[in-house]
């Protein structure tokens, strides 16, 4: 509505917001699709519908009031113009706390700083009588015509892109999704060349510690991560600690939340390196299910016909299969130094 009045009280500050916003809503089908990663695929559609159902609520609302009661000034309201303004305060907004909880806050001004990961400054709320204060407070002395970056917070790639429009290359809090099944670990443990029954004979001290990490039962939870400086979700961890175990003495030792750390191997040589390596493998098929590799991605980075869109969608993707290969480095240098050890 204030973007439509010229003039108005926010005029200066919505004049001066970029005219258009580089985030999945506004990309063509195939822009979503060549993003690669699903969950991130799935989100964008969704956000998608809700954009156009809201626009056809919108629409439907307008439709039955008169000239006179129009609240946008006749200025027509479609997907496009709502979708700009959700970017507008997706990208710009900042979380506030308060004893009432929290929400979220647009601040002119302090909303053209961009975000790095190793920011020089930071935002300070202050309470005060009249109300609410924001201050933005350098970490130490900036030179003169430095940009100022705030940390926008811990966020995944997923999130820099859908609610920002940008991602970034090195980013620990970035994580790849997969799906815990049984044919999943079956196929990696296949894949890593080892031995043994998997799956197929599971005993019932096995199904009651899958149980309790919710890959089995009630309240079963089958999303795993990869990636950050944890490398593995720690319940996917403990659950390969536990289907490679001989004995279950070892494992109950260590109990189940010991079981989900690094430091909190049960058994041994053996056990760890069958997980270490069903971990690789793990990786190495996730990778697979892109359908291009890396290296093919970079290459079409270096292409001068790249729109905006088609230049983040390469970065992002880029970006993701890289967690998966840190992931393998990570786990391969672990495997190296389980290898030492045991001499
Ligand atoms: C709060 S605004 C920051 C100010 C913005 N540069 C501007 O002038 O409108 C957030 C937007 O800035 C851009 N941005 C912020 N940090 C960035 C970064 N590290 N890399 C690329 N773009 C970034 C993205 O377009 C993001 O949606």
């Amino acid at each position: 509505m204030e973007r439509a009045q010229r003039g108005s009280f926010w005029w200066p500050y919505i004049s001066n917001l970029p005219q258009r916003f580089n985030i999945p809503v506004f990309f063509t089908g195939s822009e979503i699709a060549n993003l690669q990663y699903a969950p991130v695929i799935h989100q964008v559609k969704k956000r998608c519908r809700a954009l156009l159902d809201l626009a056809k609520e919108v629409e439907t609302v307008l439709s039955k009031l008169g000239t006179d009661q129009q609240p946008f000034g006749g200025q027509e309201v479609n997907a496009s113009s709502l979708g700009w303004a959700m970017a507008a305060v997706s990208s710009r907004a900042f979380q506030m706390h308060n004893s009432s909880g929290s929400s979220r806050v647009m601040l002119p001004l302090i909303d053209m700083c961009n975000h790095s990961f190793t920011p020089n400054a930071r935002i300070i709320q202050q309470e005060e009588k009249g109300g609410t204060s924001f201050v933005v407070v350098a970490e130490g002395n900036l030179q003169a015509g430095a940009n100022i970056l705030l940390s926008y917070g811990a966020l995944s790639n997923d999130v820099l892109l859908l609610d920002y429009g940008f991602v970034e290359s090195q980013n620990v809090h970035d994580f790849v999704e997969m799906r815990y099944d049984k044919i999943m670990v079956d196929a990696a443990r296949v894949a890593a060349r080892l031995d043994g029954d998997g799956y197929s004979q599971l005993a019932e001290w096995k199904q009651s510690i899958l149980e309790q990490l919710n890959f089995e039962g009630v309240g079963v939870s089958l999303q795993v991560k990869f990636g950050g400086t944890n490398l593995v979700d720690g319940r996917l961890l403990a659950a390969l600690r536990v289907l490679y175990a001989q004995d279950s003495d070892s494992v109950k030792r260590k109990g189940i939340t010991e079981l989900q750390m690094w430091s909190g191997s049960p058994s041994g040589y053996i056990i760890e390196s069958n997980v270490l390596k069903t971990l690789v493998a793990m990786c190495a098929l996730l990778l697979g299910h892109f359908p291009t590799p890396i290296t093919e991605d970079e290459g079409a980075l270096k292409s001068k016909e790249l729109t905006e869109a088609g230049t983040l969608v390469l970065e992002y993707r880029i970006a993701k299969k890289k967690v998966l290969v840190d992931c393998m480095r990570g786990l391969s240098r672990k495997l190296q130094s389980l290898e030492r050890d045991k001499f």
